[in-house]
């Protein structure tokens, strides 16, 4: 089946929902039915967590990413690029879709290492300026693309990608809307109150007060960054937003 999507938009799903097979499931049967395409990014940190932890090694995470040394790479990309990657394409298939999974070196984008500290985490080359002619192509079709956070540089070197920074630079790219989708309702400020609209004064007071943390920080952050180089508004939310497109935190600048 082949979809028509209009404008182009990048949907991110965070590692929290692949643990929810109820909502996956309904999440796929309304993309089946709503004739949109969007691009899937999706991460699997807790995939990842517990693969790393039942084959003994430790977890470390500094500023919400993940310490990637090369030893832990089979893990990483066997639980995001495999298990990840391969799970949601079921969902999709099992609604009717015909996705198409992929990393993120189909779709043009090549990467580096961070810093020495963090192992294999991937930074974008930032002489990367356009997607692949087959994600053009691809697109062009409206096929459902299903991307997971793994990335190459040219000598084949792999590279664990937050899976928030893959979406948002997948959109910069693609000039998309940009969706992050997450396991909570919106970003939570001080008194747990969910924040309809944030900015960057704002989001650097709750940073500072350690009230946005972890994975959190790390998708403000990447929200806000997109939102910059996009000009538009990027949306943090809960499963929900996808049929209540009001509903979340919006990033503006
Ligand atoms: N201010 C905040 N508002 C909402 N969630 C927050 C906040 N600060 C930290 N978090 C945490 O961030 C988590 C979402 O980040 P993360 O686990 O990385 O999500 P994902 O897997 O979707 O990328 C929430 O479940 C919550 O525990
Ligand atoms: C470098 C880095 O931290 N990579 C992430 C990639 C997966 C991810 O981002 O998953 P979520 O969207 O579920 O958080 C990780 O290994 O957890």
């Amino acid at each position: 089946m082949s979809m028509v999507t209009s404008p182009l938009s990048v949907i991110k799903l965070g590692g929290s929902l692949l643990q929810q097979p109820t909502r996956l499931k309904q999440l796929f049967n309304e993309l089946a039915h709503s004739n949109t395409a969007p691009v899937l990014v999706h991460g699997g940190g807790a995939s990842v967590d517990s693969w790393l932890s039942a084959m003994g090694y430790q977890v470390e995470k500094v500023d919400g990413l993940r310490v990637s040394p090369q030893q832990h790479m089979s893990m990483i990309v066997g639980a995001l690029a495999g298990y990840a990657n391969k799970q949601l394409m079921g969902y999709a298939i099992a609604a009717g879709l015909q996705p198409i999974g992929l990393s993120l070196y189909e779709l043009g984008l090549r990467y580096q290492p961070m810093s020495p500290a963090l192992g294999q985490v991937g930074l974008l080359n930032p002489r990367d300026t356009k997607t692949s002619e087959l994600a053009v192509s691809l697109l062009k079709q409206h096929q459902l693309l299903i991307v997971s956070c793994i990335g190459f540089d040219e000598q084949g070197q792999w590279y664990n990608v937050n899976a928030d920074h893959a979406a948002a630079e997948l959109a910069r790219l693609l000039q998309a809307q940009l969706t992050l989708v997450t396991d909570v309702e919106a970003v939570f400020d001080e008194y747990q109150q969910p924040i309809a609209r944030l900015s960057a004064a704002r989001l650097k007071q709750l940073s500072d007060s350690g009230v946005i943390n972890g994975g959190m920080k790390v998708k403000v952050e990447a929200a806000f960054d997109a939102a910059k180089q996009l000009r538009r508004s990027v949306r943090i939310c809960g499963c929900a937003c996808l049929t209540r497109p009001e509903s979340g935190t919006v990033i503006t600048v």
